[in-house]
């Protein structure tokens, strides 16, 4: 045991009086020094006498330094320092509860009726000094408005909150909203700030953890500033911040500027007694549980208690337990583990259960069999998996490790070298621990992009090291990754297993939308299943992200509302945070979206649509009888160019509500062996994170044509069409994602791609000659111009050519449209009319025709009779299949 005296750092001035709140109406107490058991009868049977009991709503000090400073006004000085440990109650709560300043009270959070979780693990009691202020009676105060307080509820310090709640409720204030606190007081006169003795003697021992890594002068420092005040230590203390580790024993949290928290076990040995006390002695014992035999609650430890620091402790050690939950069986880990791990993300996804039961199986095997785990993590950036790892290390009791490798040190190989040492070298300080190497493929590059072997090599041995050795305490390291080819076989070869982590299909995001959201009101106009659908493409951390825009578009809506917790999120703060972070990131404006195209921008091709109704919209549109599992996997839309092809696709997506992801065959073909392959799963890859789905394949005779038949070298063409052929085979299984192709030439396409199963719907759009489709296409087209007189457009119709398509009538309108504003545009410069932005241009008959007389349709007739002969053959193709 290394003994520091730290008297001489902490200084050796006399000893301070206890920090005392004064009250009129605190009452005085008088014990006979002598008196051992009654003394300790007042502050031992914590649950034996009941008190008064109370439940209230509470709020969480979020200003605390105003705050407390402005509480502080209330109290003579010494000012008191220990506001972590305090509850701030109102004058009229205190004559309910007969409390007064500096009382004592045991404080419980109340499970909420739809709380599942809490029948698993009960919510910490907590003991907390009470300071009676009415300094927020008046809630129209600007002080109040600034501090966001009022008088109804009971104030809490941060810290209070975070040791009351539960190890899942770790990451944020939304918890409070509708949730109550019990207050039980105690009868006890003594029961009393004021009565609190102090120690006369306290070890420390300093908790390991990967950040607990700095030199002995500053843990000094850090002491030494941290008693500089009489500190209220209270034992039972159930720190719940540190890797979900039930310390059960009274410990410091000191939370240092640059690092990040270092916490400080004490283990008191002997309490001096206070000005009318008996003298007391307690022998403490090191190591956990020993404070169940504790007969104080709480001590004083300051600048005249004699500290010494005492050995390092491993945070599981202490909790006296070799395994961390022994009897939680791997069933029920998955089945009731909501407490903790509902926070996990994609929770439900096959990845995340494999790895929950590999690390539970570990935890379930003797630990000096214990096998190391070594996992690579395929994943997109932002899926969320720092906080899986968070999670599970929450819920297995084990630090987290947390290492960037984009922000280790790559200016020199060797310096890159020394850091991963010396990362691994400290790894076995801080078991059980969770590593996590985010973005590993950077060791595999040097900062110029070319191969580095040698830390590739450093981080091999060091995990070799690492994983050989029997600790006793579990280590499982995790990497990740955005794709498996950016890491070097060398490095893949150092990970027991590789994960491939999916995006979050529409389910998940409805799912991580509701846990983002939490306890904030939804109006009725938000719809999750539609949002769901509207933020395909979007990672873990874009959900996030949203959610919170919303909130704060919410936020400032209800500026004046007091309760801000409580603000209802409205379908409009939704909009204008989906806006506002697709202008944020300009990668979600590449994501599929629901095209703008709706059936009345068809104009004609009314079989066509029957048959999609019939085939896609109906089945999906009543997915209860089971009717979406016939539904086809692909239709094959062709006919010539121009005939609306594209536009069909786009309408379908919108009527049902699809996605839509559009891909020209030849942008997919790729010079470089493998890459046009690797283009296609990428497409398939992305539909699938944005399903539901449509994926429209224009110009699909480019990008699969006849194998065999293509003069290629290599067969790269073929390789292509086999790996189409293998995408929309799995496609079959989905039930979101729809596959869309359009050509002119089906007699080009490879047979294997129009059997059953693949595009086995062929719907031919061709050239509708009638004059009452030409004039519903024309009506389609022009229903946002301005037109002099609608009753022109028939007679315009009259006069075109049959064999006119969708597009030439688009050229023929946009043409009329050019027409008119250049005749607007002479009349402005002969002075006959003046310029108005906001006017719209108004076309006449005189436009069209015009435009129609320079007009020159696309297909010829001959071309048109053998689009005719592609129809018979391939619409008698489909009745056969
Ligand atoms: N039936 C229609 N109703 C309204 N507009 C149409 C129709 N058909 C085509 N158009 C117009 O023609 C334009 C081009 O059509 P689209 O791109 O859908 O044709 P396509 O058959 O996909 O052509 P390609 O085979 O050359 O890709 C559309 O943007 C639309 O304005």
């Amino acid at each position: 045991m290394a003994e520091l005296n730290l008297m001489s750092l902490l200084g050796l001035s006399g000893a301070r009086d206890f920090p005392t709140l004064t009250s009129a109406s605190q009452s005085t107490s008088t014990i006979n020094p002598g008196d051992k058991t009654k003394q300790a009868r007042h502050f031992t049977t914590i649950n034996d006498v009941l008190g008064i009991s109370c439940t209230v709503s509470f709020s969480v000090v979020k200003n605390v330094e105003k705050f407390f400073s402005v509480v502080c006004e209330s109290f003579s000085k010494p000012s008191f320092e220990d506001w972590p440990s305090c509850v701030i109650i109102n004058g009229k709560l205190s004559s309910q509860l007969r409390v007064h300043n500096g009382d004592l009270v045991q404080m419980q959070l109340e499970p909420r009726e739809h709380d599942h979780s809490s029948s698993i693990i009960d919510f910490p009691n907590h003991f907390a000094v009470v300071a009676v202020s009415d300094q927020f009676a008046y809630e129209t105060s600007s002080l109040a408005e600034e501090l966001e307080l009022d008088s109804k509820h009971v104030h809490i310090h941060p810290l209070l909150w975070f040791n009351l709640k539960k190890p899942c409720h770790y990451n944020n204030h939304s918890c409070v909203a509708n949730t109550k606190m019990k207050i039980v007081t105690r009868p006890s006169q003594h029961f009393q700030l004021k009565n609190v003795p102090y120690a006369s003697k306290a070890a420390i021992s300093l908790v390991l953890s990967p950040h607990n890594n700095l030199s002995n002068d500053k843990y000094d420092y850090l002491l030494k500033q941290y008693f500089s005040t009489p500190r209220l230590i209270l034992f039972y203390f159930y720190w719940q911040g540190f890797r979900r580790e039930f310390l059960h024993s009274n410990a410091v949290l000191i939370i240092d500027n640059y690092t990040s928290i270092i916490i400080f076990i004490i283990n008191v040995f002997q309490i001096r007694p206070g000005p009318d006390l008996a003298g007391f002695e307690i022998q403490k014992p090191a190591g956990a549980g020993a404070g169940a035999d504790f007969s104080y609650h709480f001590t004083y430890v300051r600048k005249n208690t004699h500290i010494y620091v005492d050995r390092r402790l491993n945070p599981a050690t202490k909790s006296g337990r070799g395994r961390i939950r022994p009897d939680l069986k791997k069933s029920r880990i998955l089945a009731g583990a909501g407490a903790e791990l509902r926070c996990i993300p994609n929770f439900k996804s096959l990845t995340v259960e494999l790895l929950v039961i590999i690390i539970s199986d570990m935890h379930e095997r003797d630990i000096q069999q214990h096998i190391p785990s070594s996992f690579l993590l395929v994943s997109p950036a932002g899926s969320g998996v720092p906080q899986l790892c968070t999670a599970l290390a929450s819920h297995y009791n084990m630090h987290l490790y947390n290492v960037n490798c984009d922000m280790l040190d790559n200016q020199s190989p060797s310096a890159l070298e020394l850091k991963l040492k010396h990362i691994f070298h400290s790894i076995p300080k801080c078991l059980p621990c969770l590593v996590l190497f985010e973005n590993v493929d950077t060791l595999t590059n040097d900062k110029d992009g070319n191969e580095d072997r040698r830390s590739a090599s450093t981080f091999s041995e060091c995990m070799h090291e690492l994983m050989s050795k029997p600790y006793g305490w579990p280590v499982v390291v995790m990497a990740t990754t955005p794709s498996i080819q950016s890491v070097s076989l060398l490095l893949q070869k150092c990970f027991m297993k590789i994960f491939t982590f999916d995006p979050p299909s529409q389910t998940q995001r409805r799912n991580f939308l509701k846990l983002f959201i939490g306890d904030t009101l939804l109006s009725e106009d938000v719809d999750l299943k539609t949002l769901s659908m509207q933020t395909g493409g979007f990672t873990f951390d874009a959900l996030c992200i949203l959610v919170n825009l919303a909130k704060e578009q919410a936020f400032y809506r209800n500026k004046k509302m007091v309760e801000k917790a409580n603000c209802a999120l409205l379908q409009v703060d939704v909009e204008r945070a989906l806006n506002q972070l697709k202008k944020l990131n300009v990668n979600f404006i590449d994501a599929p979206k629901i095209p703008n195209v709706t059936w009345a921008d068809v104009g004609g091709l009314d079989d066509v649509k029957r048959d999609v109704i019939d085939t896609i919209q109906l089945p999906l549109n009543h997915t209860d009888n089971n009717a979406n599992k016939t539904t086809p996997t692909g239709i094959l839309l062709f006919g010539p160019p121009g005939t609306g092809k594209t536009l069909m696709a786009k309408a379908i997506a919108n009527e049902c509500s699809l996605n839509f992801l559009s891909v020209k065959g030849p942008e997919l073909l790729n010079m470089y062996v493998g890459q046009s392959e690797e283009n296609i799963r990428e497409v398939f890859r992305k539909a699938r994170q944005s399903s539901p789905c449509v994926i429209f394949f224009d110009e699909l005779d480019s990008l699969a044509p006849n194998r065999g038949r293509t003069a290629d070298s290599g067969g790269v063409m073929d390789r292509v069409v086999s790996q189409l052929l293998a995408e929309l085979d799995g496609t079959t299984k989905s039930t979101d994602l729809f596959v869309i192709g359009a050509t002119n030439r089906p007699d080009l396409i490879d047979p294997a791609l129009l059997r059953p199963g693949r595009f086995d719907k062929m719907l031919y759009l061709g050239v509708d000659s009638s004059r009452e489709t030409q004039l519903k296409i024309i009506n389609a087209l022009t229903n946002k111009f301005q037109i002099e007189d609608r009753g022109c457009l028939q007679r315009i119709v009259d006069k075109c050519p049959r064999q006119m398509t969708g597009a030439d009538f688009y050229a023929l309108c946009s043409d009329a449209l050019i027409s008119a504003t250049r005749r607007i545009i002479s009349k402005i410069e002969a002075g006959q009319a003046t310029l108005d932005v906001h006017a719209d241009v108004v076309v006449t008959e005189d436009d069209f025709n015009e435009a129609l007389h320079q007009f020159k349709p696309s297909l010829s007739l001959k071309e048109l009779i053998r689009y005719e002969e592609l129809k018979e053959q391939f619409c008698s193709f489909n009745k056969a299949s």
